[in-house]
């Protein structure tokens, strides 16, 4: 039984819906990232569903990213721990053989706007309190390689380095301007657009569709999983440098700060 994911029948044949609810912002932590695995095989599975639309229970927060406090305090055996489901739940995204439409009602920074670069499709809330983006570089991090593959796939190698080098979260009109996002519609019209874009791609047979996604995706794909060990090795070794758990620490700080 999962408590963090919610997935529900879609109101059309064929689509399910899955619902992040982590309370309080959606952040990816192991018992997250495990029952998304989870979910996720099992929707693969099923043959009865051949689109997912993946959203957040609750408006405000899609996803708040990896969970930081996963990657600051920790042992190295933890660090190895998360990472390792920290790209199992991508290459499960990225190579999923289903229709994924993202319906983003709410803040989407680093974890959880790769997150939604998995998607074939991704709708945005037009709330300007709503930011996408990969800003790693604003928490002193970077993002690994696949994390910014994945965003040149999406919108290109020099939209990509720009955003990546500053970290930028850009609000809605501006992630359809760059391509970060496909379509941006008022708030209250975004599931009904996620599932009228779903229709559209239904509309494709599936084996052609499937095909055409695992030929332009293989490469980004085994490019990790050529590496996945190593790149845990990277991980752990990284971040658990001082200078990178003192960069968290402060980071993390200033997030519990905001509200006193
Ligand atoms: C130079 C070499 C470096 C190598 C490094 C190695 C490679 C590392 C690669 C790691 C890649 C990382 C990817 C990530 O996803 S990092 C996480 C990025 N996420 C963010 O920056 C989002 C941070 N959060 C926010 O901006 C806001 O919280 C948010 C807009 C999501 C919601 O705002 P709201 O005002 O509604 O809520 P609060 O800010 O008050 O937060 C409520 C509590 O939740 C805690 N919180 C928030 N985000 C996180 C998080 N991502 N992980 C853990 N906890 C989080 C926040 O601290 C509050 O906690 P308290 O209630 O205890 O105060």
């Amino acid at each position: 039984m999962s408590h963090r994911v919610l997935v529900e029948a879609g109101p059309a044949a064929g689509v399910a819906v899955l619902k992040f609810r982590n309370p309080p912002v959606n952040a990816l932590s192991l018992e997250m990232l495990m029952e998304l695995v989870i979910s996720l095989e099992k929707l693969e599975n099923d043959k009865a569903v051949r689109g997912i639309v993946i959203t957040a229970e609750n408006p405000g927060i899609f996803l708040a990213g990896l969970d930081l406090t996963e990657m600051c305090g920790r042992n190295p055996a933890h660090y190895a721990k998360y990472w390792e489901a920290v790209q199992e739940l991508w290459l499960r995204l990225y190579q999923s053989s289903k229709v994924l439409v993202a319906a983003i009602n709410g803040a989407c920074p680093a974890g959880g706007c790769l997150a939604s670069l998995t998607c074939d499709y991704r709708v945005m809330a037009d709330n300007p309190k709503y930011t996408i983006g990969l800003n790693e570089t604003q928490l002193g991090i970077i993002a690994p390689f696949w994390f910014k593959d994945t965003l040149v796939n999406t919108v290109g190698h020099r939209a990509a380095e720009q955003a990546l080098q500053l970290g930028t979260l850009f609000p809605p009109a501006k992630a359809l301007q760059v391509g970060i996002v496909d379509q941006v519609v008022p708030e209250e019209q975004l599931q009904s657009a996620a599932l009228s874009v779903m229709a559209q791609w239904l509309a494709i047979p599936d084996h052609a569709r499937q095909l055409t996604k695992t030929m332009m995706r293989k490469p980004t794909v085994d490019q990790l999983v050529k590496q996945r060990e190593a790149d845990i090795q990277s991980f752990v070794g990284l971040i658990s440098q001082d200078s990178i758990q003192r960069a968290l620490q402060t980071y993390l700080q200033k997030l519990r700060q905001k509200k006193g």
